[in-house]
């Protein structure tokens, strides 16, 4: 019986998808013997079918056979190499070429490893063993960097970087994006009258209840910083943002956490200000948060627990919403965001 490929806990809820591509089918099967107890295998017997299993199954590791009629192992590795959401996908060369030159030409065009065939079988699962277990840890490393460790929610870091993709994407196709700040209401007053740990624990919940009610794949949810949260819908309308922003206000009060020295409720709330654009505007993302935050000061004006998702202006407009109330500013909001633990 063959050593099982992994003797560790993978952190992942399936097995590893291995896709393996050559254009001689017994080559593969070869391949599928060794690995199919383990992996889940995606098998693939020229260059351009490799590139649409990519890009639809997103395999962990790449057996890519060097010689193939049409498209060759080069070309479709520089691809891989070249599309921002394959780049971190490992691939180890296969080939029957011996040569020097073609070895280096592998590893230069961004391959992590490279195999001569014949293959011994041990060596090759030892050596899949190795990229995988390199892609895993740097997956998990790379995501915790991006997540924030009270809430389990996107951190502000990857909230800076997605809203401005989103942003820049949303430009370029005239699509509408909304976006929103969430903040706990009297949050203050809650740790001091329920002590800090409860307030860590209502930071959770508030999390778990936003999170709960954001459905669709383009919408996300980040921990700003301390107790403010950030909401961002893709391709969503004003009326839509504003359903979603009356069910996360919704979605926090149901909580029914008490709050004894809040004046806005008997329970836990929070209050949201947000944006909403409907055609490419020529904003940036630091125009998108004063507006956002103006929606939010508005909100606490008028009581807090209450949602307020109004159009993006125009730059320059000037129609007064909320502008001369609170000289708001995202700095304000990146002084806060550094006490986020
Ligand atoms: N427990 C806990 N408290 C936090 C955390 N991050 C920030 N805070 C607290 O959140 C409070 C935010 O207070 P303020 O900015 O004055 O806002 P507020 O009391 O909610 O008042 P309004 O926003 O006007 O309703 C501060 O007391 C911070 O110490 C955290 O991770 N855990």
């Amino acid at each position: 019986m063959t050593e099982r490929l992994f003797d560790f806990k993978l952190p992942l809820d399936r097995k590893p998808r291995l896709l393996l591509v050559d254009d001689l089918p017994l080559n593969i099967q070869a391949l599928h013997q060794v690995f199919a107890a383990d992996c889940q295998v995606l098998m693939a017997t020229s260059g351009e079918q490799a590139l649409a299993l990519c890009a639809r199954q997103q395999p962990d590791l790449i057996l890519l056979d060097l010689m193939m009629p049409g498209m060759d192992g080069f070309e479709v590795c520089r691809r891989i190499k070249a599309d921002p959401a394959l780049v971190d996908i490992p691939v180890i060369f296969l080939t029957a070429d011996q040569d020097e030159a073609t070895e280096e030409r592998g590893l230069e065009c961004g391959a992590v490893d490279f195999v001569t065939k014949p293959f011994r079988p041990s060596v090759m699962r030892s050596r899949v063993k190795t990229h995988l277990t390199l892609k895993f840890q740097t997956d998990l490393l790379r995501q915790q960097a991006l997540i924030d460790g009270l809430t389990g929610l996107y951190n502000r870091r990857f909230f800076d970087t997605r809203a401005q993709a989103e942003l820049q994407r949303a430009q370029r196709n005239g699509s509408s994006l909304a976006l929103m700040l969430v903040d706990v209401d009297f949050f203050k007053r809650y740790n001091d009258h329920y002590g800090h740990l409860a307030g860590d624990d209502a930071l959770r919940a508030v999390a778990t209840a936003l999170r709960g009610q954001l459905r669709r794949p383009g919408d996300l949810a980040f921990r700003y910083g301390g107790e403010e949260f950030a909401v961002l819908l893709a391709e969503t309308g004003l009326e839509g943002a504003r359903l979603v922003a009356q069910a996360l206000e919704a979605a926090v009060r149901a909580l029914a956490m008490p709050h004894a020295r809040s004046e806005a409720a008997p329970v836990l709330s929070v209050s949201i200000g947000g944006v909403c654009s409907t055609a490419a505007q020529d904003l940036t993302l630091a125009d998108w948060m004063l507006q956002a935050d103006q929606q939010l000061y508005l909100a606490k004006a008028q009581g807090r627990a209450r949602a307020l998702v109004e159009p993006l202006a125009a730059p320059g407009t000037g129609d007064g919403r909320g502008l001369s109330l609170r000289p708001a500013s995202p700095a304000g909001h990146a002084a806060s965001a550094s006490d986020g633990r």
